[in-house]
């Protein structure tokens, strides 16, 4: 490695399957992140929305992240994880010349590892990484490839705006100050979240929407101040799925309010009957459904049919009422998110798919049940070893 400049590529750190559980993560449980057409999904905002078992799937990428940043830069046993999430960068987003510690709430941050969970041309156009200084100065995100480098000037870096598609990575940052180890904040909020209520497993994996303005998208450009839009349904949209509520609209004052209750979907005017606890909740499967492919034999649970009724004049008013507020009409969301409605859908498929993503999520929540003591109890062991408690 270059003294001067400290970094490293790995090709092929991740697997693809890897790299798809996270995307289908992320794309059904992001917020809005913190600057303008970037998505986030932070750690704690799973635990928060009632997902905490999806944290399952990061807790071993994240240990030998950890692990090659300690041996590649000589630092073994010192690091603890300041941050982990998964960043996407949608049309628009970019950033400039800047080191990961450039600000004074930044100083705790000693090595970046960025992951990418998808590749530059295939998923998105723009968003090259490049180093101010040094070899090598150019990256083309490539799915799979981890990218490590101190966070200090020496490896000063920007990337280019993405002008299509949606640029998703899994970043962390990692601290040789113990006091900024991430796991002291998780590990209670997760006790709390999964200890509450190991006793009613059924119920719970079923997402619970954060607040609705952690969905809302508002492009920066002056000129659209008045547009926006709700990701979740935008989401959906973008798979050709509309959202249906039963419920009287002329008696609800604040619509966003539907947005966290029982709801089914529709496709192409065709109603389906499933009921979904919430939007949440619906994209969730439908994310889940495309992840695992949408053919009938991926899902080992039997292919029932599902019911598709044709949706009536009255019903298809209200989704179009839902559809002006929350996506209003300008198509905005087609240029965030990537259409992907011609995708072959099936109903029986898609009623299979409901079953096989509750299977999974029972799956993951028992597993980081019985994890959870013994991440607690590394922890502990940690927290004597450093004295930092
Ligand atoms: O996504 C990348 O390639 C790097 C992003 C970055 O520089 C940052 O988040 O600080
Ligand atoms: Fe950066």
């Amino acid at each position: 490695m270059e003294i001067e400049h400290p970094r490293l590529i790995l090709h092929n750190f991740l697997t693809e399957e890897e790299c798809k559980e996270l995307e289908f993560i992320h794309k059904s449980c992001s917020t809005v992140g913190y600057r303008p057409n970037v998505f986030s999904t932070t750690l704690s905002h799973l635990i928060a929305t009632n997902s905490a078992h999806l944290i399952l799937p990061f807790l071993p990428l994240r240990d030998r992240l950890k692990e090659k940043v300690e041996e590649i830069f000589g630092c073994e046993y010192e690091l603890v994880t300041e941050f982990t999430g998964l960043i996407s960068w949608s049309r628009g987003a970019s950033i400039g010349w800047h080191s990961d510690d450039n600000r004074p709430y930044l100083k705790q941050r000693d090595f970046t590892a960025v992951c990418y969970l998808n590749s530059y041309q295939t998923d998105f156009k723009g968003g090259l990484f490049h180093f101010q200084d040094g070899e090598p100065k150019t990256i083309a995100p490539l799915v799979g490839d981890a990218v490590m480098y101190t966070a200090d000037s020496r490896n000063t870096h920007s990337v280019d705006e993405v002008t299509d598609g949606e640029r998703l990575t899994l970043t962390l940052w990692f601290s040789r100050d113990s006091s900024h180890d991430e796991d002291a904040k998780l590990i209670p909020l997760l006790a709390e979240s999964l200890l509450h209520k190991s006793n009613n497993v059924p119920q719970s994996f079923l997402p619970v929407p954060a607040s609705d303005n952690m969905y809302w998208f508002f492009p920066n450009q002056a000129s659209h101040q008045d547009m926006g839009f709700d990701i979740r349904l935008g989401r959906l949209h973008a798979f050709g799925f509309d959202v249906y509520y039963s419920q009287d609209m002329n008696f609800i004052s604040d619509l966003s309010e539907l947005l966290m209750e029982p709801m089914q979907l529709v496709r192409r005017d065709q109603l389906l009957d499933h009921k979904f606890v919430n939007v949440l909740h619906a994209l969730q499967v439908v994310q889940f459904y495309f992840w695992k492919g949408c053919k009938s034999q991926t899902f080992t649970s039997e292919v029932q049919f599902g019911k598709v009724v044709q949706s009536s004049q009255s019903q298809r008013d209200k989704i179009s009422q839902v559809n002006s507020v929350f996506l209003k009409d300008t198509k905005l969301e087609e240029t965030v998110f990537r259409s992907v409605e011609q995708y072959y859908f099936d109903s029986a498929t898609f009623s299979a798919a409901i079953t096989a993503w509750e299977d999974y999520s029972c799956k993951l929540h028992k597993e980081i049940l019985i994890s959870l003591p013994q991440w607690r109890a590394h922890q502990a062991i940690y927290r004597v070893h450093f004295d930092v408690s």
